[in-house]
């Protein structure tokens, strides 16, 4: 891992005197990309925010390349952000809007080039107010990517793209990474986290609950075999559970060397599995965990 980018200690942002970030600690490394996934009002945004430099910490301390945030001048210049809701005048068009943009942010860089990533050239001079949804989202992206900034804030970034534009968004979004950019992203898209992600934080209700790699997420859930039986077949090994009728379920820590067994089993007996599956565990059920699990754990 190279240079931390991102030092988050023990932030806190309350709203009033509600808490929507609590205590949270997190570290970004150079070229990484850090997935900071949770519930809906987890305080994902909140916490980027305070990041970026748009709002204030109630306490903790925030680093970005070493500054605080909140000093423009040293770090504007060197991050592009992609919000949630772009704010983005109506009235201009892409190309304004992308040439405005990347003068705001001191970089230099082609405004064809970056239409080009997002395949907008041919709407270089449509207003704003006449874009489509998805087409708003990648002026967004665009104007995030000028001059090919070295930390890049990407929430919620694929939401309402079809599938050419996020396939488009994901290729500049690594080929960034190439040239050594870190990204921080947000998403409700698991899967695009899981497939692109280096680390995972997940907040639930203002805390990060745990944290690191998709395989040490996923490695703390037992994964799952099902299969049924046909009536009359033996009771099968390894404490398999009938949630329902001939259904049985095995969860299991070791699926390779259990599936061997089961499998075994059955040729000795001379038992159909009816329906077989092995699934490993996914970020969908870590996911799934976090909201039932009191405790937070996060594991670095
Ligand atoms: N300006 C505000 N004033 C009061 N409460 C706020 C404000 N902004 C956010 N909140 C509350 O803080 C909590 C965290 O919101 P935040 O937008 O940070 O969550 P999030 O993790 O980004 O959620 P989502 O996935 O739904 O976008 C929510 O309960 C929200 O209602």
């Amino acid at each position: 891992m190279g240079q931390p980018v991102i030092e988050v200690d023990r932030l806190n942002v309350s709203y009033g005197d509600f808490q929507a970030v609590k205590e949270l600690s997190i570290q970004v490394e150079q070229g990484e990309l850090y997935a900071l996934l949770g519930t809906n009002g987890a305080g994902k945004t909140s916490a980027l925010e305070v990041i970026e430099g748009h709002r204030k910490a109630s306490s903790g301390t925030v680093r970005v390349f070493g500054e605080s945030p909140a000093d423009r001048r040293a770090v504007r210049p060197r991050m592009g952000i992609m919000l949630q809701e772009s704010g983005f005048s109506a009235d201009l068009t892409a190309e304004e809007s992308v040439r405005l943009v990347g003068r705001l942010s001191g970089r230099s860089d082609s405004v064809d080039r970056v239409l080009g990533i997002v395949d907008l050239t041919r709407k270089a001079a449509t207003r704003v107010g006449q874009l489509s949804g998805g087409e708003k989202r990648r002026l967004d992206f665009a104007t995030a990517v000028y001059g090919r900034p070295e930390l890049i804030f990407l929430d919620e970034p694929t939401t309402g793209l079809d599938i050419q534009s996020r396939d488009a968004l994901w290729e500049a979004v690594e080929e960034l990474r190439g040239n050594g950019s870190t990204v921080v992203l947000t998403t409700h898209y698991l899967e695009e986290a899981q497939q692109h992600a280096d680390r995972i934080g997940l907040m639930h209700r203002g805390t990060l609950r745990t944290q690191g790699t998709v395989p040490e997420l996923t490695r703390a859930l037992p994964a799952a075999i099902e299969f049924s039986l046909s009536p009359g077949a033996p009771v099968p090994p390894l404490g398999a559970a009938q949630p329902a009728g001939l259904a049985y379920q095995i969860e299991t820590f070791e699926l390779q060397a259990d599936l061997k067994r089961l499998l075994d089993w059955a040729d000795q007996h001379d038992v159909d599995l009816h329906g077989l599956s092995a699934a490993p565990t996914r970020l969908d059920d870590v996911f799934r965990a976090i909201e039932t699990d009191p405790v937070p754990t996060p594991t670095r």
